[in-house]
């Protein structure tokens, strides 16, 4: 299997390299060179697989042969040994029609442990045969860089710098970040918004002196494996409600577009995807896109679900490469279009071709509090504010067939938000439990590339 970059530019890769790479060095993102498809009979023989056994059949044909077969099972059983829960992801139902995926049963409480776990073991096997050490440096807006550092804190090979925006996250997802006592891990406080936080980590990609010198690599979802690990869960509940025989939908709170991507791929590679409901918050960017064609940025304002507080969603220029016909040269037009003038007029075959995939709806910050309140009387669900979002989106597009919505965070990241709507303060589980008691190692940093690269290269004496 190989991989090519969004831009066209860069040098295509394997699926090892693509992985310990990160950001192509066009700038762009690497998708695999064609998605492999299964055929109707081989997802039918899917059903009655354990969550890792389908996890293997789902993500080796884009692995090639960089791991052997059970080298490959042995990790991906390494990885969610941790889980909290027998089915990893287990679906509950809301309504007649409508299933709700709980993705928050790893060590984090958010569904990038699902990826992170994964590609925590992947990369460390990779880089035992090297004996290469890393720098991984990691934008979050609060998910991603608590299982970032869960899943690769005390390696002695690797560095874990985050950056997330100061102010902007929830106080659990805060202190996930800065309580950990591990010397490998680095919490920073950017001065800006996850956008700021994103940006800054793909400039130090493109900035090669640096890249090169601390060997960057990165786990945002701009990792092609990040992306993949999260295809499994959409074939684990297609098959538990009746695929390949049996249409499903899925509406999927988003941000930075790579956990419905994966919806995507999975679409690709055969399962009977009907649609694919993208659900924001008050920050609507590509609900706007989709229904008016132009994507143009507005200014973030902070949220009740504060994940999704994005309005560069990276991973659209995913969708986008394949809507325009996986054209790199229109790609970077756009992307060129999108930082020097906010925004960009999606063309008109390209949204058509998207319109036929992706439905999408919002969410304002009241909507969002009545739902986690009606879905409490109706199904006994205790909602976090981003599934609540999704929740909100599902029921206006009903009629679509069976639904799934996924349920991105546990309720305790939240406590506030979510007893503002309910009353109920949702209680870490027991394992955590002291996470307010424990000491924060934190350091506040400017929105300025100079200023994180000489921070990074300090602490790593470089
Ligand atoms: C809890 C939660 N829900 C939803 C999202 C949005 O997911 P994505 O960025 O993959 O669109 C995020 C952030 O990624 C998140 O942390
Ligand atoms: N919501 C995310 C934002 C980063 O997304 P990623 O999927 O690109 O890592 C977060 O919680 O950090």
């Amino acid at each position: 299997m190989r991989y090519i970059s969004t831009r066209g530019q860069a040098p295509i890769l394997g699926f090892g390299e693509a992985m310990m790479t990160g950001l192509a060095r066009d700038g762009g993102l690497y998708v695999p060179e064609r998605v492999p498809a299964f055929t109707r009979e081989e997802i039918a023989a899917m059903a009655g697989l354990s969550y890792e056994e389908l996890a293997f059949k789902v993500i080796s044909p884009f692995i090639g042969d960089f791991f052997a077969e059970d080298e490959l099972k042995g990790l991906i059983a390494k990885a969610y040994a941790g889980f909290g829960h027998a089915a990893r992801a287990p679906l509950k139902q809301l309504g007649t029609d409508h299933f709700l995926m709980e993705l928050f049963h790893g060590p984090t409480l958010a569904f990038k442990d699902f990826a992170m776990q994964l590609i925590g073991q992947l990369m460390q096997a990779a880089l035992a045969r090297t004996g290469e050490r890393i720098t991984i440096v990691g934008a979050t807006s609060g998910d991603t860089g608590s299982a970032a550092i869960e899943a690769f804190r005390g390696l002695a090979n690797v560095d874990v710098f985050i950056l997330f925006p100061h102010g902007r996250v929830s106080e659990v997802q805060r202190r996930q970040m800065t309580t950990p006592v591990e010397s490998n891990v680095h919490a920073l406080a950017l001065e800006g918004d996850f956008d700021d936080c994103q940006s800054r980590l793909k400039d130090m990609f493109n900035d090669f002196d640096f890249r090169d010198g601390v060997r960057l690599a990165g786990v945002n979802s701009i990792n092609w494996a990040r992306v993949l690990a999260q295809v499994v869960y959409y074939f684990h509940a297609g098959l538990a409600l009746g695929a390949p025989g049996r249409k499903v939908s899925f509406t999927v709170p988003t941000g930075n577009f790579g956990d419905i991507f994966a919806g995507y791929i999975a679409r690709k590679m055969g399962l009977p995807i009907e649609r694919l409901v993208i659900a924001t918050n008050q920050n609507d960017i590509l609900d706007r896109a989709m229904k008016t064609g132009e994507y143009r940025m507005t200014g973030v304002d902070p949220s009740y679900s504060p994940s999704m507080d994005i309005q560069i969603s990276s991973n659209f220029e995913r969708a986008l490469f394949d809507a325009l016909g996986r054209d790199g040269a229109a790609v970077q037009a756009l992307m060129d279009s999108l930082k020097q003038s906010g925004g960009f007029t999606i063309p008109a075959e390209a949204l058509k071709m998207l319109r036929e995939t992706f439905l999408s709806g919002r969410a304002s910050e009241e909507e969002t509090l009545a739902t986690i309140r009606s879905e409490l009387a109706a199904s006994g669900e205790l909602l976090c504010p981003h599934s609540a979002v999704a929740v909100k989106v599902a029921h206006e597009n009903a009629g679509q067939g069976m639904m799934v919505t996924l349920a991105t965070a546990h309720p305790a990241k939240f406590p506030d938000a979510v007893e503002k709507a309910s009353g109920l303060r949702p209680a870490l589980p027991p394992r955590m439990a002291d996470l307010f008691g424990r000491e924060e190692r934190v350091t506040r940093v400017p929105n300025d590339l100079g200023a994180l690269t000489s921070l990074i290269r300090e602490r790593l004496g470089k």
